[in-house]
């Protein structure tokens, strides 16, 4: 099996939980406060590790997240200190049916440049899949696609669509995508919808939405993969069963969520690491949606990922 590198942010999140999300201008008492090591790449790159996948993170953060990183086996060839800039941090709250409001504070992730993958060219050549999401500049990540698609590598991309940005820059990365990982809001972001004009509980409009802002645009992208919280995943893709036909992979248990964070990077790292033990696409998501579903059921974001021994 090959190795994941996993590119963009890693930051400190701090988790307050209350009964409800509190509105503009008003102040609430909250039932209790939780850190844990956070950041979209982190979080993915954790666990892919816990799984068993060989990882090389590549960001810029603090001591202790380096000490995090080591302590899971995570190569950190690749990642950097910055001098005088404080480690990116999320203000997550938790509300008492595990729904989240999130603000992110980019600090050290926002120098991480197109320098930074040039000196990682070549680790990213050698990898089997490279995991991207758009929590640090569009230009560092469209850099890091770019080298993985050289004709001299065979490292497959994987991009997950989030934080979903517009941003023209966007339409050109895709086609460096071979893999697209992304939820159902996100989807209709990138379609320019409104949420109230579609109907997100049928399936055969997602996959619609798929075809139209997708697949039809970007002959490149092989695979969609929509997550769905506790209604799983949409997949279309053209390597498995064609884009005229979608296959919903429904969660194999259910189960009683007590914070959703980081429920999405559990599923795109575990998705990386079944993808690299060689399982095919329906198997793969199948397997992720079983880690991601424990993660649900744990409190934090790395701190609910389960290891290899917990499944
Ligand atoms: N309540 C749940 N029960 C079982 N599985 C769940 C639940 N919520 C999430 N999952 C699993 O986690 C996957 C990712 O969840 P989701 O679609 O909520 O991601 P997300 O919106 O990107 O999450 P986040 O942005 O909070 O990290 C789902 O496809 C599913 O497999």
């Amino acid at each position: 099996m090959g190795k994941i590198t996993v590119i963009g942010a890693s930051n400190w999140d701090m988790f307050t939980y209350c009964a409800r999300i509190p509105v503009v201008g008003e102040t609430i008492k909250g039932n209790d406060f939780k850190t844990s090591y956070g950041g979209k790449a982190s979080n993915q790159a954790v666990q892919c590790a816990l799984l068993g996948s060989e990882c090389v993170g590549d960001d810029m953060i603090g001591k202790n997240t380096i000490e995090n990183f080591k302590s899971k086996n995570i190569d950190i060839k690749h990642v950097g200190l910055v001098k005088d800039v404080p480690s990116g941090c999320a203000t997550i709250i938790v509300d008492s049916k595990g729904n989240n409001n999130i603000i992110i504070v980019g600090g050290s992730n926002d120098k991480l440049d197109q320098q930074d993958v040039i000196d990682a060219t070549f680790t990213i050549q050698k990898s089997s899949y490279l995991l991207c999401q758009l929590e640090v500049s569009l230009e560092t990540t469209f850099k890091a696609l770019k080298v993985a698609k050289q004709p001299a590598s065979s490292c497959k991309t994987i991009l997950n669509l989030s934080p979903v940005t517009n941003d023209p820059l966007l339409m050109e990365m895709m086609e460096f995508v071979d893999i697209l990982l992304l939820n159902e809001v996100e989807l209709i972001g990138i379609a320019k919808k409104t949420e109230e004009k579609i109907d997100m509980t049928s399936m055969s409009t997602l996959h619609q939405l798929v075809l139209d802002s997708v697949m039809n645009k970007y002959p490149t992208i092989q695979s969609v993969i929509v997550t769905l919280g506790e209604n799983g995943c949409l997949l279309v893709s053209r390597d498995y069963k064609g884009i005229d036909q979608y296959t919903h992979v429904p969660v194999t248990e259910k189960v009683v969520a007590v914070d959703t964070t980081g429920a999405g990077d559990s599923f795109t790292g575990a998705l990386a690491h079944y993808l690299d033990q060689s399982f095919d696409m329906a198997e793969s998501i199948s397997k992720a949606s079983r880690v991601s579903a424990i993660s649900v059921t744990r409190y934090g974001t790395q701190t609910s990922y389960p290891s290899k021994s917990d499944l």
